[in-house]
């Protein structure tokens, strides 16, 4: 799904209107039906009131039609309209006059407001949507300080009053604290990042149909991985296939002491269908490898001095024609031996076009001084997958906010050409086309010990059976997120734990 700045919406908007055809207000009477429709699944009427705030501008022009749409079916409400200007949209006028016939508007039009609000009220914010050009002030600000201090639920329409679609807000703005947010037909950007949790809440989608042409034509550098569109990327297995048709993995991971990192990384990448998987590590894991998993083969470290890390200098006969997919990090320590090892690695991956995950360790031993100079010597189209300190320790310096993290993702991806996964609520999948793919699975539980090694193990099976690495890249991300939420039915977030992550891959 196609994430769309502001001004594509407009354009989306204004598209649709024309070529539908469809009068501007009667598209506004649909995407009201749609809030509508969504509101009373989620709150059936019962005791309580529902107050609904509106601007001047479209925003507020959906709210009057919300009332107007709401008030027959029974719920008791309250319509306020706050006067903080004296321009209105034309499609505001409209809608004040249907409802004036229906009921008594309430108007704010001076800092001289009291709202009183009990418990079980549900507020509808219908204030500001895209069409915010500037940040918060006078009359509305009051209006949302107050309506924020209530702590009643409040459901935003199209955007949390205040806060900017598509940029920064300042840290000092006033902005909605929505617990949920109703967006017409596409999400927003601001809707990915976690600064903006606490304004924009759970956020949901209704379509109001808006073209499709449009849409499917409009270039766009932000998407939003939706299940469906993601799990039409499994291949199927086919009856004949054995399992050299899906490829041999080798995983390089664990140390001494880090043999769960490996461990669960290895099983991951056997529950994602790899046909054979060596793993590479330290001698004192073998056995713990070979308890926890029969099905994978070992390949010890060699000319390792000390049994506490893989110091190995790899030779490319070791690699042509055995392996697919390499998946390198989890728990392999940082050093300077180490990272000249990942260097000859990454030479003999590139020279043999072997695709490759770096994880972890293999990213840390790139974010040293010495090691930054060496990040051009992994291969293109290898996927990357820091979590947020991993990749600010890569590129080397901190970002002011989560808008400047996308840019400073998206440049090193197009860049370095290579495909970085972001981890974290939202996974963002940067591909080397400057595009960035928003994960839509995958809950807080998953903030625990050891389940990035599990989407390591993901990711590397798909590259050896052959995924393309984007595709690999994104259905990992996804599966992954999915075998998360999976074990939080069964565990619970608190509980859960990433061997329950590994236990609940299924493809
Ligand atoms: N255009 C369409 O066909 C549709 C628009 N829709 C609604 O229209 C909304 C956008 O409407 P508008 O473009 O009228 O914009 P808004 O209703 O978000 O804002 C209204 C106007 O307020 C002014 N404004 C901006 N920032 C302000 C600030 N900080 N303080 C005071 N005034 C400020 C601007 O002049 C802006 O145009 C969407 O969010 C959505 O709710 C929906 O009805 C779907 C269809
Ligand atoms: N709040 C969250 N919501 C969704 N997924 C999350 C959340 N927190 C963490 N994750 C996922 O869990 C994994 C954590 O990886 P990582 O930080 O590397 O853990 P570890 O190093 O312990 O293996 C990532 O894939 C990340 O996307
Ligand atoms: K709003």
């Amino acid at each position: 799904m196609k994430i769309l700045s502001v001004e594509q919406i407009r354009v989306a908007d204004a598209y649709t209107i024309q070529h539908e055809p469809i009068a501007s207000i009667d598209l506004m009477e649909r995407a009201s039906r749609a809030f509508v429709n969504w509101f009373c699944k989620n709150f059936e009427t019962g005791n309580f009131k529902v107050k609904i705030f509106c601007g001047l501008g479209d925003n507020g022009g959906d709210g009057l039609a919300i009332a107007r749409m709401l008030q027959p079916l029974g719920y008791d409400m309250e319509v306020f309209v706050v006067k903080y200007s004296d321009k209105t949209s034309e499609n505001f006028q409209i809608n004040l006059k249907r409802l004036e016939r229906q009921l008594t508007i309430k108007y704010i039009e001076n800092e001289h407001f009291t709202l009183h609000f009990s418990e079980n009220d549900v507020i509808i914010d219908a204030l500001l949507g895209s069409g915010l050009s500037r940040s918060i002030e006078g009359l509305l600000k009051s209006v949302i300080e107050n309506i924020n201090r209530s702590e009643v639920t409040i459901i935003s329409v199209d955007m949390p009053s205040g806060l900017f679609a598509d940029k920064s807000n300042n840290s000092t703005d006033t902005i909605i604290k929505a617990i949920h947010t109703v967006a017409f037909q596409l999400p927003k950007l601001a809707f990915m990042l976690p600064q903006n949790e606490e304004f924009v809440g759970e956020w949901h989608i209704v379509d109001i149909g808006l073209h499709k042409d449009f849409i499917q034509n409009t270039e766009t550098r932000y998407h939003f991985s939706t299940p469906k569109e993601v799990e039409k990327l499994i291949k199927p297995r086919k009856k004949f296939s054995h399992k050299g048709t899906f490829g041999h993995a080798l995983l390089i991971a664990g140390s001494h002491g880090m043999m769960g990192a490996a461990v669960l990384a290895a099983r991951a990448c056997m529950r994602s269908g790899v046909g054979k998987l060596t793993v590479h590590s330290v001698k004192s894991g073998l056995p713990i490898l070979q308890t926890l998993l029969p099905e994978a083969m070992y390949w010890e470290a060699w000319n390792s001095k000390s049994s506490d890390f893989i110091a190995t200098s790899f030779h490319v006969d070791d690699f042509s024609n055995h392996f697919q997919a390499v998946g390198v990090g989890p728990g392999i320590g940082v050093n300077g031996i180490i990272r000249t090892s990942l260097e000859k690695l990454c030479e003999i991956c590139r020279d043999l076009a072997i695709p490759m995950v770096l994880d972890a360790d293999a990213l840390n031993n790139f974010s040293t001084e010495k090691g930054r100079s060496a990040i051009n010597k992994i291969p293109e189209s290898s996927i990357l997958t820091p979590h947020p300190k991993e990749f600010r320790n890569l590129i080397g310096k901190s970002w002011k906010d989560d808008y400047e993290k996308l840019d400073f993702l998206r440049e090193f991806s197009v860049r370095n050409k290579v495909i970085v996964c972001l981890k974290g609520a939202n996974t963002a999948v940067a591909l080397p086309d400057g595009t960035i793919h928003f994960n839509s699975s995958g809950n807080a539980g998953m903030a625990t010990a050891g389940s990035g090694d599990v989407l390591t193990g993901i990711i590397t099976a798909l590259l050896a059976q052959g995924y393309e690495p984007k595709v690999a890249a994104i259905l990992g991300v996804y599966q992954h997120g999915v075998a998360g939420d999976r074990a939080s039915e069964r565990f619970g977030m608190t509980s859960m734990m990433a061997s329950d992550i590994v236990e609940n891959i299924r493809f």
